[in-house]
């Protein structure tokens, strides 16, 4: 048996002598101002023992983590009604690519990829103020986390409203589509604010869970979501959940992943446990390097990859 305990202080050790620690975000100023020395991880293994080690109690910018709890909830709303204006591919694109989106009508290749987030986020705002939205968002990732604390941090969503010109642009088009339903000023500052949503690599393991038992919040507890639509988040983050870098992350890590710019990824063992990594510096796809490392000495060392025998 693997002391994951110890495994994860380990890895942890690995990374903080790391010096390859790719590029933090510039893109959104905020996230620019990040020291790339940072590196968090938390594993939340089956039976509810909690293992953390680094800078596992630091929030940060979760960003596309987001897509997955944003899904999950647009689901809750229209079922798989959703499939209408998203689809199920992985799109081989980078995260805020327009290119697909003129030969394919306007309908996103997948819900991970920003045009996709856009329409979940046009789904979620369904005739509500944003702030209502987004409300409902936050207290979905408090609960999942069991954790009141989370924010939204104001100065992330501001400064990505005013230099969100590619997602602007990705939501005006989608509108002339059709496939934007609201004002897209208002479906942006929806996916502006669940991006900005801050939380750390306990919270955010804590908040995955779901995934890893099946739909339900822990054994014995509350259903989140049917086992099937459990089932479906995975399978969607293991083949779009790192964009043009997914194919890679499953042959390295194996596991279902989403990564946000921030820094962080969020990857699930079904059955066994959720984990949270966090270290701000990316790779040339816009997904931690270090995380994805750590990821891959984890499953390694475990041999929780889905394809491990
Ligand atoms: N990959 C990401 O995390 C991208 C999210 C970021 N808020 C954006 O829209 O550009």
């Amino acid at each position: 048996m693997t002391d994951i305990g110890r495994l994860v202080r380990d890895i942890a050790d690995e990374m903080r002598g790391a010096e390859e620690r790719g590029q933090v975000a510039t893109y959104i100023p905020p996230l620019a101002r990040i020291d790339p020395r940072r590196f968090g991880l938390c594993v939340v293994t089956s039976d509810g023992e909690i293992h953390a080690a680094g800078d596992s109690e630091e929030a940060f910018s979760i960003q596309s983590v987001s897509k997955v709890f944003a899904l999950t909830q647009a689901l809750g709303k229209v079922g798989d009604t959703l499939w209408r204006r998203v689809g199920r591919e992985p799109s081989g694109t980078p995260f805020n690519s327009i290119v697909q989106l003129e030969r394919e009508h306007g309908v996103p290749r997948n819900p991970f990829i920003n045009a996709g987030a856009l329409v979940v986020a046009d789904i979620n705002l369904a005739g509500h103020e944003p702030r209502v939205a987004i409300g409902e968002l936050l207290r979905f990732m408090r609960y999942l986390a069991d954790d009141d604390s989370i924010i939204i941090d104001e100065t992330v969503a501001r400064a990505e409203q005013t230099t969100g010109f590619r997602n602007i642009a990705l939501a005006n088009y989608m509108k002339a589509f059709g496939n934007i339903i609201h004002a897209p000023e208002l479906t942006l500052g929806v996916y502006f604010h669940q991006c900005a949503i801050a939380m750390n690599c306990r919270q955010l393991a804590m908040a995955g869970r779901f995934l890893m038992h099946g739909g339900f919040y822990a054994p014995g507890g509350a259903r989140v979501v049917s086992a099937q639509r459990a089932r479906r988040i995975n399978a969607l983050m293991l083949t779009c959940g790192h964009y043009d870098a997914s194919g890679d992350f499953a042959f390295r890590v194996g596991l279902p992943g989403k990564s946000g710019v921030g820094g962080g990824i969020l990857a699930i063992a079904p059955g066994k446990a959720a984990i949270a990594v966090w270290s701000p510096g990316l790779n040339a796809n816009g997904n931690s390097l270090l995380g994805t490392l750590a990821l891959e000495r984890l499953t390694e060392a475990t041999g929780w990859s889905v394809f491990a025998r």
